[in-house]
């Protein structure tokens, strides 16, 4: 018999309940108790669910209210002491470091929150200290949830993150010089104590995440895997058996780091982003080791291609036999929503092609049985096939004129007509700017009247026509308030706007929308991507109507704003079965089309937004990585190269870090950068220390996530350390991002304040030339 497994599933519950009730404890509407209680509905309903689709090991211990690598924060003791002086209760102090603490005379920041691997999920980092020492908590978590499960009638398999990359994924707190992973020695006995009470209290087996393995990884934790897996595998008959972890990657690279697992029961690699390391990794397996294959994708929501499955599973059957090989999920379900079962707006032809949590779960319970006893499961593999061959015969998935117009794109449609000098040159005395430019970055407030009449038009109270009227008061209003603050280059406002990518997503052909497939991207906070399903293209026009209109209306220049192709890609769940470069090259072509025709309307500055871009780098250095930006940055040249040398081509950047990506950035060839700065203590203006900018750029002056106006003497600071850096002529004022999230009152501050300082600038300089 074969086994099927399930490595973490989707915390949040049906209707994003874990989000309802962790905000109406943190707005004191609901006790901890009540908090605590709604946490044990969900893990014992989702076990339930588990259970019911006939999964044999199920996972506990992959729940958390907030973030399952803060959990072990606390499990290890492991609480900067700025969280522990505070005498909160366990509860408070857990959610103090995930999200900050403001409360009568406590005021902690949250630590920092970085991005999980590639994927939309952002975990809290291990912040460790100088002196640093581990100690296990008491009433432990994974031991706690271990044994509510089993009392429930479950017997689960405990998931941790492993040591290495519990360490390898934090970072020295302010202050502290420690390499985290030298700590080593001090955390593994925390570790085998943890797993001697996990034996203690039933457990025979746990599932401990060793998901750094895909990156590459510098010696010292590299070396680290075999001294700790030692010492815990020294420890075999006191502990339960372990399965190995990774995931998001392949670990081929890192074959050298195995035989520290020697001694260990098994070992999960995922064989959907890299089927080709099965066969690699058959042959690195011990004798008796046991292959858990992740064949079910934790990260997409396309139902599960059976017959590429069971090609998998039945070549590691044929190496290993039944017994050592495990059905799995590639990754934790995590990255995926709920239930398919919610979704009752969904064209019916395209519900069928989908799997989300609660179907995948079944799929690998099916799976397993199909691989030794296909007729004992003969319907579902029959509805399986048939879901594949609607999906890849259907009208929807392939469109033979996107795919002929992909033919015929050429080198050089990617290419700008002249170089930057000569564009520049027209497109000044096209746009008649001064020198420090102010501009924003297209949004202003999404008042809440927005977002009433908004749903009232969605919900057909009010008809499009007042809609339209509504939105064209709005873009009155940006205009006038843009006048009376003396910006350069305008923007529209953006009120027509849901979010960025949904906007352009509901406007193209190929992509369809789910109306509560919400997924965890940070603490309670959710996304909900739309879904690529076909080849995309652009029936009509998508912002001209908003932009001209607003053009017509403004003294300056007009701004027209588009969501860059990588951003909606990499915002949307993806199609599995043609290139992401593909798709991302669909939705190049469909922006070229209306970059062109904004110009064609009057708009002669364009901003395409691409904060997305950093994120899809490939997490490993390499062939992979240059081919991402190889494509990546030929899908946003060809959605911009089409115009005039007088048009300019902004763009813009926010959410990483971008010091050691500016190259990438640079090779786009937009005319001007705006990009979020304000927070990185002026790290990315150190780029043009080494290497000259040669295009125009305006680094973010103030930061837009806090309500604070910045006085007038800050942005100075600001602008003046900028050209430390920075030519004047280079140099826009403009804030960090768009400003959706702030009220108008701030806006009109902070912006009143930017004016002046560019203006301060712009009169020294004069009386300089
Ligand atoms: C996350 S980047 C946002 C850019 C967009 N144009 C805005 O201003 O909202
Ligand atoms: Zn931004």
């Amino acid at each position: 018999m074969v086994q099927s497994a399930v490595l973490g599933f989707p915390r949040m519950g049906v209707l994003r309940d874990l989000k309802k009730a962790n905000e109406a404890y943190w707005a004191e509407k609901i006790s901890q108790a009540d908090l605590l209680a709604e946490g044990k509905r969900l893990r014992l309903a989702h076990w339930k669910i588990q259970k019911e689709a006939g999964v044999d090991i199920i996972p506990s211990n992959d729940f958390s209210f907030y973030d399952h690598i803060l959990d072990h924060i606390q499990l290890f003791n492991a609480v900067p002491e700025r969280y522990r002086r505070q005498k909160l209760s366990p509860l408070d102090e857990y959610f103090a470091m995930g999200r900050g603490h403001q409360k009568g005379d406590v005021d902690v920041p949250a630590l920092e929150m970085v991005k999980w691997f590639d994927s939309n999920y952002h975990y809290v980092k291990p912040t460790l200290q100088d002196n640093q020492t581990f100690a296990l908590a008491e009433d432990p978590k994974p031991v706690r949830e271990f044994l509510e499960a089993k009392e429930a009638g479950f017997h689960t398999r405990p998931v941790l993150v492993g040591p290495v990359s519990f360490l390898a994924l934090g970072k020295a707190d302010r202050g502290s010089k420690v390499d985290p992973i030298s700590l080593i020695d001090k955390l593994v006995p925390v570790y085998i104590e943890l797993l001697k009470q996990l034996k203690a209290a039933g457990a025979d087996h746990v599932q401990i995440d060793e998901p750094v393995l895909v990156f590459d990884l510098r010696p010292e934790v590299k070396a680290a895997f075999k001294p700790a897996y030692e010492a815990i595998s020294a420890q075999a008959s006191e502990i339960p058996a372990i399965t190995i972890a990774t995931y998001f990657g392949d670990i081929v690279h890192n074959f050298d780091v195995l035989p520290a697992f020697a001694n260990l029961h098994g070992l999960h690699v995922d064989l959907v982003r890299h089927p080709e390391q099965l066969e690699p990794v058959l042959k690195q397996l011990g004798p008796n080791q046991v292959l858990s294959a992740g064949v079910v994708d934790g990260r997409n929501i396309w139902k599960n291609n059976f017959q590429k499955s069971l090609d998998l599973l039945h070549t590691a059957i044929k190496a290993l036999g039944p017994e050592r090989v495990v059905v799995a999920t590639s990754s934790s379900l995590l990255h995926v929503p709920h239930t398919l079962a919610s979704e009752k707006k969904l064209p019916a032809d395209v519900y069928e092609w989908f799997s989300f949590a609660v179907e995948k779960v079944k799929e690998v319970a099916i799976l397993a049985k199909a691989v030794v006893d296909p007729e004992s499961v003969r319907a579902e593999l029959d509805a399986n096939a048939a879901a594949m061959k609607s999906r890849a015969e259907s009208a929807r998935t392939n469109d033979p004129a996107v795919a002929e117009r992909q033919a015929q794109v050429t080198d050089a449609m990617h290419h700008r007509q002249s170089d930057f000098e000569t564009r520049y040159a027209k497109q000044r005395t096209h746009l008649s700017l001064p020198l420090f430019p102010t501009t924003t970055i297209g949004s202003f407030p999404q008042t809440n009247e927005i977002r009433i009449q908004r749903a009232k038009f969605t919900k057909g109270e009010i008809t499009a026509e007042q809609y339209d009227e509504f939105i064209k008061k709005e873009i009155d209003l940006a205009i006038q308030i843009q006048d009376e603050l003396g910006l350069d280059v305008y923007v529209h406002g953006e009120p027509e706007r849901n979010d960025m990518v949904q906007y352009f997503g509901e406007r193209l052909k190929g992509f369809v929308f789910t109306t509560h497939a919400w997924v965890q991207s940070y603490g309670s906070r959710c996304v909900r991507p739309p879904i690529i399903v076909g080849d995309i293209s652009r029936p009509a026009p998508m912002t001209v109507k908003e932009s001209k209109y607003a053009a017509e209306r403004s003294k300056k220049p007009m701004k027209g704003m588009l969501t860059g192709p990588v951003t909606c890609l990499r915002w949307s769940f993806p199609r599995d079965d043609v290139h992401q470069s593909v798709q991302c090259q669909q939705l190049a072509l469909a922006l070229r089309d209306e970059v062109l025709d904004l110009e064609k309307n009057g708009i002669y500055v364009i901003q395409v937004d691409e904060p997305a871009l950093r994120e899809g780098l490939p997490l490993r250095k390499g062939p992979e990585r240059d081919a991402y930006l190889k494509w990546a940055v030929n899908s946003f040249k060809l959605a911009t190269a089409g115009v005039q040398d007088s048009t300019q081509i902004h763009s813009h950047f926010c959410y990483s870090e971008f010091q050691d990506f500016f190259y990438a950035i640079a090779a786009l060839d937009a005319d001007v950068l705006s990009i979020e700065n304000s927070k990185s203590d002026a790290k990315l203006l150190k780029v043009f220390e080494d290497e000259a900018y040669p295009r125009h750029i305006g680094p973010g002056v103030y930061d837009i996530h806090s309500p604070r106006i910045p006085p007038e003497s800050e942005i100075r600071q600001r602008i003046q350390e900028m050209l430390q850096y920075l030519r004047p002529e280079q140099l826009w004022i403009n804030p960090d991002c768009g400003l959706k999230t702030r009220k108008w009152d701030e806006v009109k501050g902070a912006l009143t304040n930017m004016v002046k300082a560019a203006q301060y600038f712009r009169e020294q300089y004069a009386n300089k030339a």
